[in-house]
């Protein structure tokens, strides 16, 4: 793979990258027909998650308290695998940085098309937010819609900062111009599956981030099931 660290802010996947084909990795029996290639192997995932608690750590290293917020269901694997690393670190620094965390539901899209009524579906009272540093964490940042209905949301229980990590931004045309603040990586604009990122719900159970082919997009379409 030809990555760069472009802007210097997250590993870029160029338009051309033709991806890992998928007998080189291993890939569950029932997905071997609707996956085009391999994007990100899941080892790659997770050493970029390190090196972003790093970075996340180094930022809130002084803060009193911080609150991990999980965007679900997408961002679980990335909020899971981030606060395992950043607990670590907080095993083994000097001032380390108590977390609790938090969840919200978002929803928008249906098969492979966003739509433009971005759901909030709350799962906790967010009132403890309040007065508190926050860390958005979510699985991909595509038009940046979603992410900036969420922020405005998030507006209303006065938060002391937020910040957002998301381990993927697309590169779409349809962009607003949101960019996260902590990215993993910058992708293609394909639609992609796997690492908790699903197509009406099916491939959150593939550990690599792949690309689903036009056979998958049929077989898991909504008006399929
Ligand atoms: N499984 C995938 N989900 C995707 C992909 N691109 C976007 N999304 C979902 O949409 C929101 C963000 O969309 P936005 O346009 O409002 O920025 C994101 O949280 C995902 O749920 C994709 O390629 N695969
Ligand atoms: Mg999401």
């Amino acid at each position: 793979m030809k990555a760069s660290m472009a802007g210097n802010d997250c590993v870029v996947i160029p338009d051309d990258w033709q991806g890992y084909k998928l007998d080189l990795f291993c890939i569950p029996k029932h997905y071997e027909d609707d996956l085009e290639d391999i994007m990100i192997p899941s080892g790659l995932i997770d050493d970029r998650v390190e090196r972003l608690a790093r970075n996340i750590c180094q930022d809130f290293g002084h803060a009193d308290h911080l609150v991990a917020l999980c965007v679900l269901k997408g961002g679980y694997k990335f909020f899971a695998d981030l606060l395992d690393k950043i607990k670590q670190l907080n095993r083994n620094i000097e001032h380390s940085v108590p977390i609790s965390i938090d969840f919200i539901r978002v929803k928008s899209y249906v098969d492979d098309q966003t739509s433009d009524e971005v759901q909030i579906l709350g799962v906790d009272n967010l009132d403890n937010i309040t007065g508190k540093n926050v860390l958005i964490v979510e699985d991909i940042v595509d038009t940046g819609k979603t992410m900036e209905r969420l922020l405005k949301h998030l507006e209303q229980y006065k938060p002391k900062r937020v910040r957002v990590t998301s381990l993927l931004v697309k590169r779409t045309k349809g962009s607003t111009g949101y960019r996260p603040d902590y990215i993993g990586f910058e992708i293609p604009c394909r639609f992609v599956v796997g690492y908790a990122l699903d197509y009406n719900e099916h491939f959150r159970d593939l550990g690599h981030i792949c690309v689903i082919n036009e056979k998958g997009k049929k077989k898991y379409a909504a008006e399929a099931m």
